[in-house]
């Protein structure tokens, strides 16, 4: 079947039903993460004075159809699409052709090929886990490096010893697991860029449905690395009451007991707890994103949303405070007016309808937010 994203229509293989089989893989619901993907690469492209230099360099180094790769060839830049599997190579080359674009494809295995070449921007899309590309793709990256990872289930701590083991870190399966996948990535990125004297700094991550996506600004140097590292740290959780605290450092130092309720802690980390976006860069993004998008809207409400998130490295729902605690929900908006009201900040997140992120403690959320029956 014909597929049309934005400027460009590739041909894709009728996915089996149970998403097993031999044919080349293509998800239409990651149109989203390939739209906001396109506009950063124009983000980037915004902030460059290219002045007659080269053609930037993009690797889609998990191609299957070649959907990503196209794209970044038809915004002009010099791609190239590389799989392990034959059959995908061949369908990425007759999608750029397609498309009357003169972007490369290779039959490689991405690793090897991130160890012999570089590329301003390196695309890695793998199936669950992205850990087994993140050396190669530290190495072959001189700009960006997009990171999708599908795995949600070990990195939000649902699957605690393959999360331990993927990303040498503690996860812990919290109300705001999304969030925890997202920064228990970030971390195993971070630590693993910061072996190569590298800073990898996240400029624009999204959590959506069942995937967590991030964009990594390199910057070279041990002093750039060693700044990256000590926004590390871990989270202590009660699950009972759920005051929770998160504090910088490798070191873990845990609470044995939670101050509120005296119930016991649960502590995650080493985590990422910096900001997982960079406004401004969030900004540049939402207004790359154009019409021709089939989640234009979506992908301009994320940006938005996601630029204006509290510097905060977890969040509360809404909806599970008051069930939790016998009360009635009121709009949002409203909840968060309250909070700000009571002298709190207070922002929605992108990670959910009804969360929100705040400097309150959870006792001060309740006493400043809620209205007891
Ligand atoms: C999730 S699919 C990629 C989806 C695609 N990026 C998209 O947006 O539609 C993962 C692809 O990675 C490929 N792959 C697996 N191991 C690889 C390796 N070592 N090097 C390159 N590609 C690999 C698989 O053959 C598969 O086509």
């Amino acid at each position: 079947m014909r597929v049309t994203e934005g400027d460009v229509t590739v041909a894709v293989p009728e996915q089996p039903d149970a998403g097993v089989g031999d044919a080349v893989f293509f998800n239409p619901v990651q149109e989203l993460n390939r739209d906001l993907t396109v506009a950063v690469l124009r983000a980037l492209e915004a902030e460059t004075d290219r002045d007659g230099d080269r053609t930037p360099r993009y690797l889609d180094a998990n191609a299957a159809s070649g959907v990503r790769g196209v794209r970044a060839a038809a915004e002009g830049f010099e791609a190239t699409c590389c799989d392990v599997d034959p059959d995908a190579v061949e369908l990425a080359r007759e999608n750029m052709a397609r498309n009357d674009l003169d972007g490369r494809v290779v039959h490689r295995d991405a690793n090897a090929l991130m160890h012999e070449e570089t590329f301003d921007v390196v695309d890695i899309d793998p199936f669950g886990t992205p850990i087994p590309f993140a050396d190669a793709a530290f190495r072959g990256a001189t700009r960006l490096v997009c990171i999708t990872a599908t795995d949600t289930a070990p990195l939000c701590g649902a699957h605690f010893e393959s999360g331990v083991r993927h990303y040498s870190a503690v996860p812990r399966n919290t109300e705001y697991h999304a969030e925890m996948g997202m920064r228990v990535l970030i971390s195993a990125l971070v630590r693993t860029a910061a072996r190569y004297d590298l800073a990898a700094r996240p400029v624009f991550s999204h959590a959506t449905k069942h995937y967590a996506r991030t964009y990594l600004r390199l910057d070279s140097g041990a002093r750039a690395a060693n700044a990256l590292v000590d926004e590390l740290g871990h989270v202590d959780h009660c699950e009972h009451c759920l005051y929770r605290e998160a504090t910088p450092g490798l070191v873990a130092d845990p609470l044995d007991w939670c101050p509120e309720c005296d119930e016991a802690i649960q502590t995650a980390g080493p985590i990422w707890l910096g900001r997982t976006c960079d406004p401004a860069f969030a900004e540049t993004v939402r207004e790359a994103v154009d019409d021709g998008m089939g989640t234009a809207e979506q992908a301009r409400e994320l940006c938005e949303t996601v630029a204006a998130e509290l510097d905060e490295p977890t969040h509360y729902d809404q909806h599970r405070l008051c069930k939790r605690w016998g009360v009635g929900a009121v709009a949002m908006d409203e909840f968060i007016e309250r909070l700000r009201a009571a002298g709190y900040s207070a922002s929605r997140t992108h990670y959910g309808g009804t969360t929100f992120k705040t400097d309150a403690e959870v006792t001060e959320i309740r006493a400043a937010a809620v209205e007891e029956d």
